[in-house]
């Protein structure tokens, strides 16, 4: 079997990246990205974790990948003293930091762990890279719920950070911390200050892949209802594939700095439910329900980012549309219903392993 990752081509040693919070949607998309760049990848896994492995699939089926170029180690975030030994050991030349709670709804429910995982994980993280005789490059995936109710729109990377969630709020702080190990210690650490990006592999909970799945369960007469929160609220939706190479341009710069990923293109999530039901040939009002555990104590209700400086500077441009990432995700979907109901299926069983192209539903 060839491999899908090219190996690294001149003489000199492979790039080492480390990425916390591999086996989520940015994790395994970052991963491919930096396989297919000649990269040796290191993740970190939490212990409990197995379950959400299936996005790195495709590569772990890669005989020449796995196990040579792609290595998993257990570490949570809070386990200061296993993440310094194994930073020690690898001595990466990147860090991609995408790990911690990251569901804004739930962070209501638990905000001491989120700050815990989200916040002083990253200053943990930071702390620890200080004291490295050979320090890596340090990315933070920052979010644009640090601007909750923002004073500007768009947003940019000067627009003040104004958070009304316990997720926002550990961001802000991470964020910050970043920026002060950059300017105080010298440390090559950058923000991405990325807006909502999705795909087919992102977590069944947030309100788009909700929204897919039941759209294509509830055209093959799975489903009825679809219960959710508030449809008014307003965001800036790109596709994830697409923000992992802004993630990777920040680190190639000469200089550190923060960088907003967003496509500069509002939509309601009322609008994402139409086009995922219209994609099925269904109308969303005859299967929507509102449901008050889905409304938040606190709701930011319009973020749009501003990413001329990502265009500018790293010649980052998102190419999808909201109609082109609704599309690929209802069809996954599709799909991933179709392999569960003919498991013996070759064509129903693409849906993880070959995710449809964004691009590829714009007609
Ligand atoms: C940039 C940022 O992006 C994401 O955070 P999010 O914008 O909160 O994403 P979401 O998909 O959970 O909600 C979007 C909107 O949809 C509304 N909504 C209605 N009804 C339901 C509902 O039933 N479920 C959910 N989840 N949301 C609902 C909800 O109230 C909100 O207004 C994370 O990746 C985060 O990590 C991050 O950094």
């Amino acid at each position: 079997m060839t491999s899908n990752f090219q190996l690294h081509s001149s003489n000199a040693p492979p790039p080492l990246a480390l990425i916390t919070g591999i086996t989520g949607q940015d994790g395994s998309y970052l991963c491919e990205l930096l396989l297919s760049k000649g990269y040796v990848v290191h993740g970190l896994v939490r212990r409990n974790s197995s379950t959400t492995r299936a996005r790195l699939d495709p590569i772990f089926q890669d005989k020449e990948v796995y196990g040579k170029r792609l290595f998993l180690h257990y570490a949570d975030l809070d386990d200061v003293t296993t993440i310094r030994r194994l930073l020690t050991k690898i001595q990466p030349d990147e860090i991609y930091h995408l790990a911690g709670q990251s569901h804004v709804g739930t962070s209501f429910e638990i905000p001491e762990s989120t700050c815990e995982f989200t916040a002083m994980g990253t200053l943990k993280l930071l702390e620890i890279i200080r004291d490295l005789a050979k320090r890596p490059r340090f990315l933070q995936i920052s979010s644009s719920e640090i601007f909750g109710r923002p004073t500007a729109s768009p947003q940019n990377e000067h627009t003040p950070m104004r958070p009304v969630t316990p997720y926002g709020v550990a961001k802000a702080f991470a964020t910050s911390m970043t920026c002060l190990y950059r300017e105080s210690f010298d440390l090559f650490a950058c923000n991405a200050i990325c807006y909502n990006h999705e795909s087919p592999r992102r977590g069944e909970s947030f309100v788009t892949r909700k929204i897919t799945q039941a759209a294509a369960a509830i055209s093959v007469g799975l489903q009825d209802k679809l219960k959710m929160g508030s449809l008014d609220a307003r965001r800036d939706w790109g596709y994830a594939p697409e923000y992992v190479v802004g993630m990777w341009q920040i680190l190639q710069q000469n200089n550190p700095d923060d960088y907003v990923l967003a496509t500069g293109v509002d939509h309601s999530v009322q609008e994402f439910l139409q086009t995922a039901f219209e994609a099925v040939g269904l109308d969303w009002k005859d299967h929507y329900e509102v449901d008050q555990r889905f409304i938040r104590p606190a709701e930011v209700n319009m973020l749009v980012g501003d990413p001329s400086k990502a265009w500018q500077r790293l010649g980052w441009k998102p190419q999808s549309d909201l109609a082109s990432i609704v599309r690929s995700m209802v069809d996954a979907d599709l799909l991933l219903i179709n392999r569960n109901r003919f498991p013996n299926c070759a064509v129903a069983s693409q849906a993880w392993t070959s995710p449809p192209n964004a691009s590829s539903g714009k007609s």
